[in-house]
């Protein structure tokens, strides 16, 4: 068989990617998905719209691009992190699965810090944050009650569409680790938390490795979809280890961004760091490997948010184009991309983003140029975290929808004053999923080998002295904002509701 298949189930659609044995893309189809945002702070989606937009692409690489669906070997995923996908015991899902960059867990957070303390972090690696799963879990115990007694299991996005496609219930560590339930080091399920907090250990589902073969495809999802029962099912990864796979992010000296609809600043970690819970620390995708990360909540998100509201009429490309017609600093206009709260580094669910500086001179440009900025600001803090425990990186590889701006990622070389590399195909985190595909099938040994024949490089973007330059003192009156605008936005809480 000459396939293999890439399944990246992002936030804002399912991408499926199909590669031969050279690392060539044979064929590309994604379909897009909704988000439920019924009251702020919420974030929803409905689970059974993922199976639907993943088949109806696989449908239409075989009737539009004529691929032989027969002829792919292997399967793999990039899934969206975090979400709580709660099953009973029939595994019908029994809520909308709540998603990575829903805030409403606020309390939950605390009472995990109040019980847990210290030994959180010590065992999990991670402090307690509203987007992480636990805190899901015990939001629906506390609040649904009645829903929560019926849970028999609980799976992330990618892995409850694996299920779906082959029948088997099981999480792989690089996103079982952001559920901040896994003891990191020991690879198992902490029993310690769940006895602490209430919850059942048995609702954890069985743990496997990114590149097992869970199974093969059903011959119920085969009559849907019309893959074959023959193709193998490998487990996948976490959209941002898949991500880092995919655009060859395989030793400490390598940072990747990630714009997506969130976006993400990724480092590979050859064994366990402290950070002191400043950066999310996972386990890799990469056998006894690990990532740590750091995340700022709505990067793509902020502009797709600005082209939805005031651009619609353009394509996002041409919307996008728009901000070269301003320059460095958008006429004095200053963004904060906090409009679903932040993580990284500021862990609020709260703070809202500011444009500051509005002037009767800015125009639609600007506004696009200050939103590109103020998310690439945003990831200079959390490169600074980086930068403080002693790491320096001379390029940094960036991939996501946002990699398709060559203007955005100059403005990323510029406000980082360093190299930014890209590679040929932006999805980065669907070609992970097809590596890891290809190496759970045997092709290679191992990811590294597959590196070597799948990754192309891309372009890369220099930083331009002056702008720079500009950039830098930019950048200090940035960083100001969160502290001056956190009560303020604090305040304005009440207003938020819909009615
Ligand atoms: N032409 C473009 N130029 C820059 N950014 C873009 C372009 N098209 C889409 N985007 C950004 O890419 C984001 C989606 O990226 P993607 O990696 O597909 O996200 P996800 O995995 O969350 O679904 C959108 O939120 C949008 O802001
Ligand atoms: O919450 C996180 C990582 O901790 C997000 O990065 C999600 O994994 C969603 O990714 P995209 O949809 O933006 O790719």
């Amino acid at each position: 068989m000459n396939y293999v298949m890439g399944i990246d189930l992002g936030t804002s659609s399912v991408k499926v990617s199909v590669m031969n044995k050279e690392g060539d893309i044979v064929s590309q189809e994604s379909s897009d998905l909704s988000v439920d945002q019924e009251q702020p702070g919420y974030s929803e989606q409905d689970p059974e719209e993922w199976v639907t937009a993943t088949t109806v692409a696989i449908v239409n690489l075989a009737l539009k691009d004529h691929i032989d669906l027969n002829d792919v070997e292997g399967v793999s995923f990039s899934g969206q992190m975090h979400g709580l996908v709660l099953m009973d015991k029939h595994n019908a899902v029994l809520r909308p699965a709540i998603l990575w960059d829903d805030t409403r867990t606020t309390e939950q957070c605390k009472e995990i810090m109040d019980i847990c303390g210290d030994d959180f972090l010590k065992i999990t690696r991670n402090r307690p944050l509203e987007g992480f799963t636990l805190p899901k879990i015990l939001w629906v115990k506390e609040n649904e009650p009645k829903i929560f007694a019926q849970a028999k299991t609980f799976l992330l996005p990618k892995d409850y569409l694996r299920f779906r496609m082959t029948g088997d219930i099981s999480m792989e560590y690089s996103d079982a680790a952001g559920t901040v339930l896994l003891d990191v080091e020991n690879k198992t399920w902490s029993k310690e938390i769940c006895d602490k907090l209430g919850l059942n250990i048995d609702i954890c589902p069985k743990l496997v490795s990114s590149i097992d073969e869970v199974g093969k495809i059903s011959e119920h999802y085969s009559k849907f979809s019309g893959m074959s029962m023959n193709t193998r099912v490998i487990a996948g990864a976490a959209d941002n280890a898949a991500g880092a796979i995919g655009a060859g992010i395989m030793d400490e000296s390598k940072v990747m961004i990630s714009t997506g609809t969130s976006g993400v600043v990724l480092k590979h970690e050859d064994s366990i760091r402290d950070y002191g819970g400043k950066l999310h620390f996972f386990n890799h995708a990469i056998p006894d490997k690990y990532y740590s990360m750091g995340v700022t909540l709505a990067a793509g998100h902020s502009l797709s948010w600005l082209h939805d509201n005031f651009g619609e009429s353009m394509s996002m490309e041409e919307f996008v184009k728009l901000a070269g017609e301003s320059q460095v600093g958008a006429h004095g206009l200053l963004f904060t991309p906090y409009i679903v709260g932040e993580r990284t580094p500021y862990a609020d669910s709260k703070i809202r983003g500011s444009f500051i500086g509005v002037s009767s001179k800015n125009n639609k440009a600007d506004f696009v140029r200050a939103v590109l900025e103020g998310v690439i600001f945003s990831y200079e803090d959390i490169l600074k975290i980086y930068h403080e425990h002693g790491e320096k990186f001379d390029t940094v590889y960036s991939i996501g929808g946002g990699a398709k701006s060559p203007l955005w990622l100059q403005i990323q070389a510029n406000v980082f004053n360093t190299k930014v590399s890209t590679i040929e195909n932006e999805q980065g985190p669907g070609l992970g999923a097809a590596m890891i595909a290809a190496v759970g099938v045997k092709w290679f040994s191992d990811l590294h080998e597959c590196a070597d024949k799948f990754i192309k490089k891309g372009k890369s973007y220099w930083p331009e002295p002056e702008k720079a330059d500009r950039y830098k003192e930019l950048y200090k009156i940035y960083s100001q904002i969160y502290a001056q605008t956190k009560e303020m936005n604090h305040e304005l809480i009440d207003f938020r509701n819909n009615d």
